[in-house]
């Protein structure tokens, strides 16, 4: 089964092609990372994907009608900002509102909110907590909505350490489950941690992808970003370390 089938997505902007001809698929059991450098496409290739942003080619979500998408996909989008003053709790649960009032809503909304670690501040107004407790707020809605696919864009910037490995666990344990994530990440310690795969975008186009440490190489950590990087398999996991800015090189 498919959950996301992307063939040869471009988008256009500014009349220059930021994602140029990307296909891609996303099976249940998959926690995906998008990586690459500022303006590489990450966000305009999530958008797209989700029928949120003018494209050429395939995505399988984006022809879906709007019921049905949101059944499918989650979408965590980057800017976070809350703008209405409703509790924590009332916002993971607009999470569930393509749902219709089911039956399992409650139980979902409950999970949710443990998940991210909100309990205690489950009965606060949203707009009353920090950015990184807002932002864990914002991923519980997303969670809350169990649909097989989650969506999120760059969902654990500003969290602090232990808020970003529970993220990160949150999302992998979806995938265990047997959904699917796709995230764009700017961490790549913690995307070589707990990604199973990453594709790692440069200028609008698929560089490399796969397991971690096939894609976490000298040479396209170099080449896409610019900096040198240590990748070691440990006894307690992957860890890779950004070291240094490469010397430029000469035009
Ligand atoms: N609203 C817009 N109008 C025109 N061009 C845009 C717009 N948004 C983004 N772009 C351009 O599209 C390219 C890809 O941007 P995109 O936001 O998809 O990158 P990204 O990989 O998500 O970057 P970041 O890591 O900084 O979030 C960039 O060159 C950017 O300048």
């Amino acid at each position: 089964m498919m959950l996301l089938s992307l063939r040869d997505l471009s988008v256009t902007r500014r009349s220059r092609k930021v994602v140029q001809g990307i296909s891609l698929d996303i099976t249940p059991g998959e926690f995906i990372g998008l990586i690459g450098p500022n303006g590489a496409g990450k966000t305009s290739l999530l958008r797209a994907a989700l029928g949120l942003l003018a494209h050429e080619g395939h995505s399988s979500l984006a022809m879906l009608p709007p019921g049905r998408r949101a059944r499918m996909a989650a979408f965590l989008p980057q800017g976070r900002q809350i703008a209405w003053p409703v509790t924590v709790e009332r916002l993971v649960a607009l999470g569930r509102i393509p749902h219709g009032a089911a039956p399992g809503d409650a139980a979902a909304i409950d999970r949710a909110i443990t998940a991210l670690g909100l309990d205690e501040m489950r009965h606060r107004p949203a707009t009353q907590l920090s950015g990184g407790e807002q932002a864990r707020a914002l991923i519980a809605r997303a969670m809350a909505q169990e649909t097989p696919l989650l969506v999120a864009d760059e969902p654990i910037a500003g969290l602090d350490p232990a808020a970003q490995i529970a993220a990160m666990r949150v999302f992998a344990a979806r995938a265990a489950a047997g959904g699917a994530v796709i995230a764009s990440l700017h961490d790549l310690g913690l995307a070589a941690r707990h990604c199973s795969r990453l594709i790692l975008l440069d200028r609008g186009r698929i560089v490399a992808e796969g397991p971690p440490a096939e894609v976490l190489t000298p040479d396209h950590i170099g080449r896409v970003f610019g900096i040198s990087a240590h990748f070691a398999d440990t006894a307690q996991g992957p860890v890779f370390q950004p070291l240094d800015l490469l010397p430029a090189r000469a035009p």
